[in-house]
């Protein structure tokens, strides 16, 4: 502690820095450099500046450290304990990747790290009741292709108000209308490109076919699918 003091007394020892040209103001007092820090013990008795012993004496640390260096850890130099693998923890009991099969739930073990289940299973396949089949050139894109050509698939002149009655009439495969949201659609050019099939598309020839439309997918924007096919608007029955 003896060379602590240096820096708090202000005893002759301390070396005196005269004010030099470029800071007049200032003057600094550097204690003198003793020549050891070892505490010889002469001015300091009863003062043990010795380190504690790290872990504590009595700490559950130094309880759980191998017996056998409680000599040297008494005095705070015990070396780490290298655990050897028979005392580190086991390994889980999982079975390698190679073992792994997509479907197969692995065997039923709290302690394994597998991907849980749901990872597992294979990619579940589309209903085979509702695919079809379109013929080829008869896809989305054909459908596009076919809209933006010019072709006329209306198969009227002008847009029309249409009642109940009248698009009742027009329920066959060759003319076949329906409504969508208060529109009416001539369908007959649409039927072989509709992804559901003809015949589920013909199930609303010659009549209002929103319900059955959006009860199926109602994601799907009739209005843009069939603006070319539009024929008029759904009105209710003239009273005559
Ligand atoms: C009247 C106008 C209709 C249009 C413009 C239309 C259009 C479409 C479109 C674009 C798809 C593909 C949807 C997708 O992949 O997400 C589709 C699928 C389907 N549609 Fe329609 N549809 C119409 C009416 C109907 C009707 C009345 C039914 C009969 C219930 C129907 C039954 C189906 C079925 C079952 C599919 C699934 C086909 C599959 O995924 O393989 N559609 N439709």
């Amino acid at each position: 502690m003896s060379y602590l003091r240096g820096w708090f007394s202000l005893d002759t020892s301390a070396t005196r820095v005269e004010p030099n040209d470029s800071h007049p103001n200032q003057s600094l007092s550097v204690p003198e450099i003793h020549e050891e820090y070892e505490d010889d013990g002469s001015d300091t008795a009863g003062e043990d500046d010795a380190p504690p012993a790290f872990p504590a004496i009595n700490s559950a640390q130094r309880a759980a450290t191998s017996p056998s260096s409680s000599s040297d850890s008494s005095r705070g130099l015990s070396m780490p304990t290298i655990l050897t693998d028979s005392a580190l923890m086991p390994p889980p009991p999982a079975p390698g990747l190679a073992t792994r099969r997509p479907g197969v739930p692995p065997p039923q073990s709290s302690s394994s790290l597998l991907a849980p289940m749901a990872t597992t299973q294979p990619p579940k396949r589309p209903s085979r009741r509702d695919k079809v089949a379109l013929a080829p050139g008869f896809g989305p894109l054909d459908w596009g292709n076919l809209k933006s050509s010019g072709q006329d698939l209306r198969g009227v002149d002008t847009l029309m108000r249409i009642p109940p009655s009248m698009l009742k009439l027009h329920n066959k495969k060759e003319d076949a209308w329906t409504a969508i949201n208060g529109k009416v659609y001539n369908i007959t050019p649409y039927l072989p490109y509709h992804p559901g099939g003809e015949k589920e598309l013909m199930r609303v020839a010659g009549r209002d076919g929103t319900k059955l439309f959006s009860l199926t997918h109602a994601w799907v924007n009739a209005d843009f699918m069939l603006d070319a096919c539009l024929v008029g608007f759904l009105v209710s029955e003239p009273s005559s």
